[in-house]
């Protein structure tokens, strides 16, 4: 895909031919010191065609939306070619002004240009027009994700649009560092970037991406489809390999769970999500946040508050994702930082005392058990295979020395033995099956409601209907209630991104919106056995429409008080609001874990502290947002919040759900909390209405008293 692009100031400004610039050592830096960003600008508007001195002709497309695209013989392969020289040259962003000038005249938007800069650096946007919205095939705490037609490279890809504050350059230089990620990956088990999408006139990013048909969770848990032994293997090869290239390039990934575990219809799996990624430095000098990690995958040292960690959170968070392959389920689904910790040491063990006391974790002196708790993995998953046991123990260390490196993981028993992970292309093809799918399935079931298929219902419930989904970490911070509570106030600005309003957004980005089409229903015909699918056709338009409706559906539409909802949605950018202070290298007490704060106030135990605060969260953050089963297991999790267990005897494991709305409806969110505003403001009218009332009622008694005692 031809999106490594040269900087296309430097073919349009001087006589030079491109080739001649390109292979000049210093004429990059010469260039942008000469010209300046206005100069650059008036050459565009000018100019629609430029001939070289070869005699080749290099059109300049210039769009209404002030984006500019550059056409011409070879060029692609001189746009690499420029990409590479500035890639061999650091140096070239070292005078940022004239570099920002430059991405400006070549169609950036000066708010990315201005402090992200190295993120876009050698490539060029592409145009909204050059795709065709297809359909929404998933939402992030962060992003809505649209399967879209590139009609310039003709395939299917998928359009991230991301979520920032584009007047915040704070909010943009943390969005851009997924990209100045992706852009430092190159692996067949990570996801491409292959583009952005946006206008020197739009507020708006979409990120280009390879398409993806499903992604873990989702397969994993849809009804029919079971994992073999040597599909697990595979899925667990190619997750290891990815993370090795990611740790080998100096990058965390720091959010491992199945729905960003993409696959496509080949079988491949390629880790994707790097909105909370970090580049890391191996001798671990520089702090990091604690606050990452979807909170069942999260490693017990960043509960613990560990500031100075490296690859092995990725590797605990593999090693959940290898339990739950082979359990079928979720391991460790705690809703609250204390109650996740509480599962994990029943789990894992508490740690040694040697690790409490080299380890010198923030939090050890208020997490750290009277009682140590003995590990009981073996006991737990005793049905596992003896390897894939061998490698969980290893995986799921307490202490992240012992978790070995992806690498080291990879040449275990475990894929030696057999069976032998099988070849991806061998896997089955099934139907899309993201979890965003799955959502949509589990709605699409209770809405039949009585009238539907109770056996399918039933089957969907056990197989785990995903109402209990991850929470994206992190799962409650205190700093984002001034971060909402502006955001909240900024939304009806017209600067902003229209971030909040998807319908207008595409409009304004300059996407041709899909025409309705005749709705196809989402047809999925799965054998019994759980083998391949007889068939499957992808659900279109029909997906977005019937997301839609489940979001207004009573169930899943968040119900939150005004009490419970800023802390909601705080939650939701709590992890980019968390990569802001690390960058200010965790400033502040706002950033600390609110359990110990509210940890204090129970004193006794730790379980008696944990079943507390599980009854507080419940208290003061769930009122009305749990689904029927989710109070269900809310109900159960207060008799004993802990995980009981797995095996072939069928123990239960309390499947407890996010204590938060799940991520991605923000825009119901921001509504409810607007409508419990109006409410409130409406109700102390009425008070202070009535308090008007009495009050004249009470003088008229006066009055009339007086009269009275008067007479
Ligand atoms: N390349 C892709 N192809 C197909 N689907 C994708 C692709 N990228 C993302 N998705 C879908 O969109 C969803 C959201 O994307 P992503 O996880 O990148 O966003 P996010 O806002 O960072 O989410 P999160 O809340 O998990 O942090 C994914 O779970 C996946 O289902």
């Amino acid at each position: 895909m031809g999106c490594i692009f040269c900087k296309p100031s430097a073919i349009e400004d001087s006589k030079e031919s491109p080739r001649e610039r390109i292979e000049s050592k210093t004429s990059l830096d010469l260039r942008v010191s000469r010209v300046t960003s206005s100069r650059r600008e008036e050459s565009y508007r000018g100019k629609d065609r430029y001939d070289n001195n070869d005699g080749r002709t290099m059109l300049i497309d210039k769009q209404a939306n002030g984006s500019v695209r550059l056409h011409g013989e070879n060029f692609e392969r001189k746009r690499e070619k420029m990409g590479n020289v500035i890639a061999q040259h650091p140096g070239v962003g070292s005078i940022p002004k004239a570099i920002e000038g430059e991405q400006i005249a070549a169609g950036w938007p000066s708010w990315l240009a201005a402090v992200a800069g190295e993120a876009i650096k050698g490539w060029l946007p592409r145009r909204a027009d050059s795709f065709e919205k297809l359909d929404k095939i998933g939402q992030g705490t962060y992003s809505n994700v649209y399967r879209a037609r590139d009609l310039e490279q003709k395939k299917i890809v998928a359009l991230k649009k991301v979520r920032f504050d584009n007047l915040e350059p704070e909010s943009v230089r943390f969005m851009a560092r997924e990209i100045h990620v992706l852009r430092r990956l190159d692996h067949p088990n990570v996801i491409k970037l292959e583009g952005l999408v946006t206008s020197r006139m739009s507020c708006s990013l979409y990120l280009v991406f390879e398409y993806m048909e499903h992604d873990l969770a989702g397969l994993a848990s849809h009804p029919g489809v079971k994992f073999t032994e040597a599909q697990v293997k595979c899925y667990m090869q190619q997750l290891l390999h990815g993370l090795d290239h990611c740790h080998n390039r100096g990058v965390l990934h720091r959010d491992i769970k199945g729905s960003n575990l993409l696959i496509d219809n080949n079988g491949i799996l390629k880790i994707a999500d790097f909105g909370l990624a970090s580049f890391f430095d191996p001798h671990q000098s520089q702090p990091l946040t604690s606050r990452v990690v979807t909170l069942w995958y999260r490693p017990p040292e960043l509960l613990l508050g560990a500031t100075y960690y490296a690859t092995a959170v990725d590797l605990w968070s593999a090693g959940c994702i290898l339990a739950e392959l082979y359990a079928g389920k979720p391991i460790m689904p705690g809703r609250t930082e204390v109650e996740q910790l509480h599962k994990i040491f029943k789990l894992c063990g508490s740690p040694s005392d040697d690790y409490w006391r080299k380890s010198k974790l923030p939090h050890a002196t208020i997490f750290k058990p009277q009682q140590p708790y003995r590990r009981c993995v073996a006991e737990i998953f005793k049905d596992f295979p003896a390897p894939a046991l061998a490698l969980l123990e290893t995986l799921l260390s307490i202490d992240p020395v012992d978790r070995g490196t992806a690498s080291s993981a990879l040449k275990t028993e475990f894929f030696a033995a057999k069976p032998v992970p099988c070849d991806p292309s061998s896997l089955p093809k099934y139907p899309p099956s993201k979890e965003f799918d799955a959502k949509v399935r589990d709605e699409e079931a209770r809405r039949q409601g009585g009238a539907g298929n109770k056996g399918q219902r039933l089957d969907l419930e056990r197989k785990g209907a995903r109402e209990s989904r991850a929470v994206p970490a992190p799962d409650a911070n205190a700093e984002l209630v001034l971060s909402m509570q502006k955001r909240q106030s900024q939304s009806h600005s017209k600067s902003r991104s229209e971030k909040f309003n998807p319908h207008a957004e595409d409009v304004a980005s300059g996407f041709p919106i899909d025409p309705p089409r005749p709705s196809h229903a989402v047809e999925v015909n799965v054998d019994p056995q759980g083998q391949q699918p007889k068939r499957a056709s992808h659900s279109g338009p029909l997906v977005h429409r019937t997301w839609a409706k489940a979001g207004k559906n009573q169930d899943d539409a968040p119900k939150i008080s005004i009490g419970g909802d800023l802390s909601t949605m705080s939650g939701l950018v709590a992890a980019r609001r968390s990569k802001f202070s690390e960058d200010r290298r965790d400033r502040s007490s706002s950033s600390q874990l609110e359990a110990p704060n509210l940890l204090s106030r129970f004193p006794g135990s730790f379980k008696e502290a944990s079943e507390s605060l599980i009854q507080h969260d419940q208290k003061n953050h769930t009122q009305g947002v749990l689904g029927p089963h989710q109070k269900e297991d809310a109900k159960n999790s207060k008799k004993d919040p802990v995980l009981v267990g797995y095996g072939s005897k069928g123990h239960k494991i309390h499947y407890s759900g996010p204590l938060l709305v799940p991520s991605g409806n923000m825009d119901q969110m921001l509504k409810d909390h607007d409508r419990h505003i109006q409410e409130a403001v409406r109700r102390a009218r009425l008070d202070k209405a009535k308090a008007r009332k009495l009050q004249a009622e009470g003088n008229q008694i006066s009055t009339n008293s007086l009269f009275v005692s008067g007479r």
